[in-house]
């Protein structure tokens, strides 16, 4: 590559962007993220590329988050290209595209951990960012791996019923309960700004919660967020993160079961997903470098009520990424 093929702010081309709903119906062909185009058909191009991590393999209870990724693709259909809430139109900002999915072992859990690191580590040296449709929450480890190579460690915002700071399960350390505690220990984390929103339901034991303040985490429970209110919770999580990389991680089950019954480790009293979408619209000055969205196991939603939720998480979070994106070019 010479350096007059490295792309300036000014040569961006026009994003393409998704298929017109009012003229090909929603429900028509074959699915990709808000109808979005896949990645060969921008020419491999894509500031923020969506892909997908069929892998559950890691998982302590209810199996089935294989197949989240295609769930939330085909919930996605019914999004519209402008985005009130955010007063933006995301896919024509910058290129979002579907770039399918990573293909990893079903078998054999480290095996995937690195495939993950490499496929997300090539999607960012493309220049993307990622929107990652798991999948379980192991996966979030290996992503993190490839943000800290480019980001050095990131703030992390973690939304979830669950602490997933554990240390292992039967004796393995690679599973949906454990990728933060990886991640601490690994120096994947600016532990400056680790914050789990909306933690609720039992623990092992106190020592939990001892052990994850030790890693550096703040805790909002999704009774803080009842208590205090979004405006209130969402100030105190900005200001913690200021400018700092951050990366955000979305566990499904964040959501009250009524919100999200389809995901694998559900517990009660969680936040609605109006208070979740809110939280995010309102990180809109903050560095998003990358986000997943884990744990949607369709086989236990009912009228695609988790995927739907799923979907609109993921809008919301790829309209913060273009946004910075188009205001970084200006
Ligand atoms: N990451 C999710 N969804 N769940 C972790 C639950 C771990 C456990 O079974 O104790
Ligand atoms: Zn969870
Ligand atoms: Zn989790």
């Amino acid at each position: 590559m010479t350096s007059s093929d490295i792309p300036t702010p000014d040569s961006a081309p026009t994003p393409r962007g998704p298929v017109d709903s009012s003229r090909v119906p929603r429900y028509a062909g074959p699915a990709t993220f808000a109808r979005l185009p896949r990645i060969d058909e921008t020419g491999g191009r894509a500031d923020v590329a969506v892909v997908g991590v069929p892998f559950d393999t890691g998982v302590s209870y209810r199996p089935g988050a294989r197949f989240g990724g295609n769930a939330i693709r085909e919930a996605s259909r019914l999004l519209r290209p402008y985005n009130p809430a955010q007063d933006a139109s995301p896919f024509a900002l910058a290129q979002v595209a579907d770039a399918g999915d990573i293909a990893v072992n079903p078998f054999d859990i480290g095996e995937a951990v690195e495939t993950v690191e490499e496929a997300a580590g090539s999607l960012l040296d493309s220049g993307a960012r990622l929107m990652t449709l798991g999948g379980d929450h192991t996966i979030a480890l290996p992503l993190l791996r490839a943000m800290a190579r480019k980001h050095g460690p990131v703030a992390l915002l973690h939304f979830d019923a669950h602490l997933d700071t554990w240390d292992t399960y039967f004796g393995a350390a690679y599973t949906h309960g454990t990728p933060f505690r990886r991640a601490a220990e690994e120096g994947l984390l600016d532990t400056a700004a680790l914050s789990h929103v909306g933690t609720r339901g039992p623990l092992y034991g106190k020592r939990d919660l001892d052990d994850d303040a030790k890693m550096g985490f703040g805790i909002v429970t999704s009774a803080d967020v009842m208590r205090r209110g979004v405006d209130e919770v969402t100030d105190q999580l900005r200001q913690r993160i200021g400018s700092r990389p951050l990366y955000v991680s979305v566990d499904i089950d964040v959501l009250d079961p009524a919100h999200a019954p389809g995901t694998g480790t559900p517990e009660a009293g969680g936040i609605t997903s109006r208070e979740l979408l809110e939280i995010l619209r309102g990180l809109s000055g903050c560095h998003l470098v990358s986000a997943d969205l884990v744990e949607v196991a369709p086989a236990y939603d009912h009228a695609e009520i988790t995927s739907v939720a799923a979907s609109h998480t993921a809008y919301e979070l790829t309209t913060l990424m273009t946004r910075q994106i188009a205001a970084a070019r200006g």
